[in-house]
């Protein structure tokens, strides 16, 4: 009777894989040679899976203490090498950076991003190098960039009459819904060539996207402990993830076929074309080489709703937030932009340019909140990165969060100090390695221009034409900087603040 006891028959299962495993690691090491990177201490079956809070990027940092540039950590049975300073990501993303070309992704990514044809997680290939030129030179290039200017700013003004509309009923304005609702507009628009943010349908949408997003994100067992699996069957997370990817795919059937039947409107001029319409001209090109297939279609359009709306709209945020927490931050970055444009309502890219303060306050908000604080990578063969051996196979994490916080790169790392950009040639496009947000390399972010432009035309008429302070009775200390989970790292709660117009 004793041996049917469940917790017992666990106890005894633990311990006769832990006897095992450890007699498998003696006899694997006495013929195995290889210099691996140091390793905390870890647990049979979980590995360091106990050591990780739902916010891996701080976790990874303080477990890596000490450790050195490279860590070794276990999640469950699958190794993982976790990158946390510049030298070694430059070691990942550029010296050894076909050796990386792989993504790493879990189950619910394969099954959301059509198998993986997408840009985001299709394995390195002639089928992955082709959508890449396509997105860089197609839907992402500086000219198309540019050409989108008018969606920009004219969802820019739509948000600046918002808040004036608070401004005049004395209410605090909740930028983070507004920050969502202008990044998902200008996205929509420049990938469907109209709005899905106002109406029943559009609604519908915003759930989906988030939902999608949300599951993306979410932490699973059962990747890391296979036999666990069946825990999501049980707890319903596999019903979610189904019935969402059915939804999604509905979702982007129907825009794909509005466009193909002629409904959603264009003025027939080429440079202003949406995303989904060329996707269509390459889809009905049937020239070898050119095509590609309505699922390839969904799955690009669904990388730039998930991979640009949320990230630009969490940069927004950050941005907003060291701001406010930083009144003299944000008196000198009101003259700044105030001094070039005077009391004009139109900024051009001219303008933008000259603003090098603002310039160094996204940099210096993507530097301690990067949106997608660990992305990873998968060695396609074996390598030795800084004296230690990685096997084929292996999944490596670059930590960008951790590292735009590394005290060997940066004088008082944890404070918001946009002045350390002045006079520095750092930026984030993927050549200095203290840098990350948008990544580096082949895999590197294809829309850095596309979101910058965003968020540049939006801060700057946010503090052109606002005063801006924290709601009746609240502190400067009291505006708290906790994180939520999931694809893109937002405030926990959402940012509130009080605007007066000049
Ligand atoms: C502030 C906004 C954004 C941030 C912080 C961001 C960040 C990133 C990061 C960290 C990666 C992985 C890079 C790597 O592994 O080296 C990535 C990849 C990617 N991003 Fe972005 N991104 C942003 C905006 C956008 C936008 C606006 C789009 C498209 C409209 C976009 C499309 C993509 C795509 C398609 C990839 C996959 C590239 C590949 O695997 O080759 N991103 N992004």
């Amino acid at each position: 009777m004793l041996l049917l006891n469940p917790f017992l028959l666990l106890l005894i299962g633990l311990f006769s894989i832990h006897l095992l495993t450890k007699w498998l690691r003696k006899n694997s090491s006495s013929s195995d040679k290889r210099v691996l990177p140091p390793s905390p201490p870890r647990l049979p079956i979980l590995g360091n899976l106990h050591q990780l809070s739902e916010f891996s990027h701080r976790s990874m940092q303080s477990l890596g203490a000490g450790m050195g540039p490279l860590m070794l950590l276990h999640f469950g049975s699958k190794p993982m090498v976790i990158v946390q300073s510049a030298d070694a990501a430059s070691e990942i993303m550029k010296k050894h950076d076909l050796a990386f070309a792989d993504k790493a992704y879990t189950r619910t990514i394969r099954r959301m991003f059509y198998d993986l044809k997408d840009i985001a997680t299709a394995p390195y290939s002639e089928y992955w190098r082709k959508l890449k030129s396509m997105i860089i030179l197609q839907l992402l290039s500086n000219r198309r960039v540019q050409s989108f200017k008018f969606i920009r700013e004219e969802e820019a003004a739509l948000l600046m009459k918002e808040i004036e509309s608070c401004c005049a009923c004395g209410l605090p304005v909740n930028l983070t819904q507004l920050f969502d609702t202008v990044t998902n507009n200008v996205i929509c628009r420049a990938a469907f060539g109209r709005k899905y943010g106002v109406g029943l349908h559009s609604k519908r949408f915003l759930t989906l996207l988030r939902e999608l997003l949300h599951l993306s994100g979410s932490f699973c067992i059962g990747e890391y402990i296979p036999w666990l699996s069946w825990i999501h069957r049980v707890n319903g997370f596999d019903a979610r993830v189904d019935k969402t990817v059915r939804e999604v795919d509905e979702f982007l059937e129907l825009v794909i076929q509005d466009h193909l039947d002629g409904g959603v409107e264009s003025d027939g001029d080429k440079s202003r074309q949406s995303f989904v319409d060329i996707l269509i001209d390459i889809y009905k090109d049937n020239s070898p080489g050119a095509s590609i297939h309505r699922d390839n279609i969904k799955a690009i359009l669904l990388d730039t709703l998930a991979g640009g709306t949320d990230t630009t709209s969490a940069t927004l945020e950050w941005a907003m937030t060291e701001i406010l927490r930083h009144p003299t931050i944000l008196t000198k970055l009101q003259n700044e932009v105030r001094e070039i444009l005077k009391d004009r309502d139109g900024i051009t890219v001219d303008d933008l340019e000259k603003m090098q303060y603002l310039q160094a306050v996204i940099k210096e908000t993507l530097r301690l909140h990067p949106p997608i604080p660990i992305s990873g990578r998968i060695a396609r063969e074996d390598v030795r990165v800084m004296g230690y051996d990685i096997a084929a196979g292996t999944m490596v994490i670059i930590n960008a969060w951790a590292i735009g916080r590394d005290p060997a790169s940066w004088d008082e790392p944890e404070k918001f100090h946009p002045d350390r950009f002045l006079n520095s040639c750092v930026d984030f496009k993927g050549h200095n390695f203290e840098l990350i947000p948008f990544g580096a390399g082949r895999r590197g972010c294809p829309g850095t221009g596309f979101a910058t432009a965003t968020v540049q035309l939006v801060l700057a008429n946010l503090v052109q034409k606002f005063e801006w302070k924290l709601g009746e009775g609240s502190r400067l200390e009291d505006l708290d900087i906790d994180e939520q989970p999931g694809m893109a790292i937002h405030r926990k709660h959402p940012l509130l603040a009080v605007a007066t117009r000049i």
